[in-house]
């Protein structure tokens, strides 16, 4: 298993550097290594089992910044779901998959989300949920309109994808991109905790609170 990294970041002048965390969720051969492998060397092979965990990263050199991801994919077999939150944990990104020919595999993604949501607040993670597998339309068992939906109505970010025949899978991860660096901007122009005060109203004086204690 890769050791745990701690997300970091580096501001040299105003080109900052994020090192960000982000996990593959999903059933049994929904394609989670089959996207990784394509968004992270461009291309698709049939055989791709993953046994526990793979690691790969990959930097995108922005013109605003450098973003590193660290893609943690988890494999999908029953037998490894107890040791799945030791995956998620820190994680800044999920992408919950499943198969748009297999209905089932989006019950399991419900599932993941739950999961994510019992373990981390809306604002400390992006999830993005993918319906893998667009190439195999004659065999679709779950509609865009039916994963769009789910996405709205739970926050997510949602792209229907193939690793084989390369649709969507750069978009996925770019749009996971900008909403970390969006909330990054955002954090950065909330105030912070040191402006923050308060009135101690016995003394009747202005005081300063530090908000993390
Ligand atoms: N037609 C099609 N097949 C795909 C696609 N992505 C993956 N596959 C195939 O689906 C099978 C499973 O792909 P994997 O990438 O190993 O799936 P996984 O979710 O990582 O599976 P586990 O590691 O077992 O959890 C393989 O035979 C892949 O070739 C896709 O976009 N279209």
């Amino acid at each position: 298993m890769a050791q745990e990294t701690t997300p970091g970041t580096s501001l040299e002048g105003s080109h900052p550097t994020y090192t960000y965390k982000v996990v593959l969720l999903g059933s049994m051969s929904v394609g989670k290594s089959s996207l990784a492998y394509r968004y992270v060397k461009n291309d698709f092979r049939e055989f791709l089992p993953t046994v526990g965990c793979s690691f790969f990263t990959y930097t995108h050199n922005l013109e605003s910044a450098t973003v590193k991801f660290e893609i943690w994919d988890t494999a999908g077999q029953e037998k490894y779901q107890s040791v799945c939150h030791l995956y998620y944990r820190n994680a800044h990104a999920a992408l919950l998959v499943y198969d748009i020919a297999k209905k089932e595999t989006l019950k399991k993604a419900k599932l993941w989300l739950e999961e994510l949501e019992k373990k981390f607040l809306p604002d400390e993670i992006v999830i993005a949920l993918v319906g893998n597998k667009t190439d195999l339309a004659a065999e679709r068992e779950v509609t865009t309109e039916e994963g769009a939906e789910f996405a709205r109505t739970n926050g997510l970010l949602f792209m229907e994808t193939s690793a084989k025949s390369n649709h969507q899978v750069n978009d996925i991860f770019m749009a996971i991109v900008q909403e970390l660096l969006r909330r990054e901007k955002e954090k950065a122009s909330a105030p912070s905790p040191h402006e923050r005060s308060t009135i101690d109203l016995k003394e009747g004086t202005p005081k300063r609170r530090c908000c993390w204690l």
